[in-house]
C-alpha cells in the first residue's frame, strides 16, 4: 500500500474524541514520517462542505458513542464523504458505559463511503453529562493505549498488508437498536426533546452559541431554540456555569449511570 498522508477527522463536541483520534494519527504519521492534517468537523458550517480523500490517504474518523452508535445526527453528513479507496480507520470514544455497535456501524458507514477500512478502536472519555463518569480520563494508561493502536497499525502497514475485506471490529451486524435508557420500574426514559436551560451566571458571552455541534442556540438570547444531542458542549465550556438541564429524567439517567458505571471500563482496538 502507497500512503501519502495521514488524516484525523472527527465530530468532538466536549473534545474526547478528539483526542483519540488525534493522538493515534498523529502517532501513525510521525512513524511512517508522512505529513498529518486535522479535519474536525464538529461545527455545522464545516459538514456542508464537501470532503473527498484518494487511495494515499489513511483517515482516522472518529465520534462519541451516543445510545451505544454512531450519533444519528451524523449520518446524512458522514454518508456524504468520499473515501476514493482511501485507508479507514474507524475510532469512537464512550463514557465508561458501553460502546456496543457503535465501531462496527462507523466501520460499515467508511466501507459504504469508498475506505478500505484496516483497525478499529474504541476509546473512553470523560462521560458527557458527567463531570464524574469517567472524570479525568483519557488518563495516562488510555494514552498508552492509544500509542499501542498506533504502534499496532504501523506494523501492519510495513508487514506488506493488503486489504481483502472489511477490518475486524467488535459488535453485532445487523446493528442492535439505540440504547434506551429506563427508570426504577423498567420504563423507557425519553430525553429527546430536553433541552439546557440558561442561569442568572450567564454573561453573555455567546460562547455556548459558538460552540453548539448542532448551531441549535440563538445567538442573540442564548437560548436552545432546535435540536438538542445532549453533548453538554455549551454546558461543559461555559464559563460561568451558566448552562444546565433539570429534567427528572435526564437526571435520574445521569445520576443511575454515575452509580451503575463507576468501575473502570478500558479502551478496546482491533488491528
Ligand atoms: C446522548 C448521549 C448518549 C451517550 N451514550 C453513551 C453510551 O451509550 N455509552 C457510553 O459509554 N457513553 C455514552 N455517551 C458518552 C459519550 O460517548 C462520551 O462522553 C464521549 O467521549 C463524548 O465525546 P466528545 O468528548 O468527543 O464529545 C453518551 C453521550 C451522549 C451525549
Amino acid at each position: 500500500m502507497e500512503l501519502k498522508k495521514v488524516w484525523a477527522m472527527y465530530f468532538s463536541p466536549t473534545g474526547g474524541t478528539e483526542k483519540a483520534v488525534t493522538t493515534t494519527a498523529k502517532a501513525v504519521a510521525e512513524q511512517l514520517g508522512l505529513p498529518y492534517e486535522v479535519y474536525d468537523f464538529t461545527l455545522p458550517q464545516v459538514r456542508e462542505k464537501e470532503k473527498a480523500f484518494a487511495q494515499t490517504d489513511l483517515v482516522f474518523l472518529g465520534t462519541p458513542v451516543i445510545a451505544g452508535r454512531v450519533p444519528n445526527v451524523l449520518l446524512p453528513y458522514l454518508k456524504t464523504i468520499v473515501g476514493g479507496g482511501a485507508y479507514g480507520v474507524p475510532v469512537v470514544s464512550f463514557g465508561n458505559r458501553n460502546f456496543d455497535d457503535a465501531l462496527i456501524e462507523l466501520r460499515n458507514i467508511m466501507e459504504e463511503d469508498g475506505f478500505r477500512t484496516m483497525a478499529g478502536g474504541a476509546f473512553v472519555s470523560e462521560h458527557s453529562f458527567s463531570r464524574k463518569l469517567s472524570a479525568g480520563r483519557p488518563d495516562a494508561a488510555d494514552y498508552e493505549k492509544m500509542h499501542a493502536f498506533a504502534d499496532a497499525i504501523v506494523k501492519k502497514i510495513q508487514s506488506g498488508w493488503e486489504y481483502t475485506a472489511p477490518a475486524y471490529v467488535k459488535g453485532e451486524d445487523p446493528i442492535r437498536p439505540y440504547f434506551t435508557p429506563r427508570d426504577r420500574y423498567g420504563n423507557p426514559i425519553d430525553i429527546r426533546k430536553v433541552k439546557p436551560k440558561t442561569s442568572d451566571a450567564c454573561c453573555g458571552c455567546g460562547l455556548c452559541a459558538q460552540v453548539c455541534p448542532m448551531g441549535s442556540i440563538d445567538p442573540t438570547d442564548f437560548e436552545c431554540k432546535r435540536i438538542c444531542i445532549k453533548c453538554c458542549a455549551c454546558i461543559k465550556k461555559c464559563p460561568t456555569g451558566a448552562k444546565y438541564f433539570d429534567d427528572p429524567g435526564y437526571i435520574y439517567h445521569k445520576e443511575e449511570l454515575e452509580e451503575m458505571y463507576e468501575g473502570r471500563s478500558e479502551p478496546e482496538f482491533f488491528v
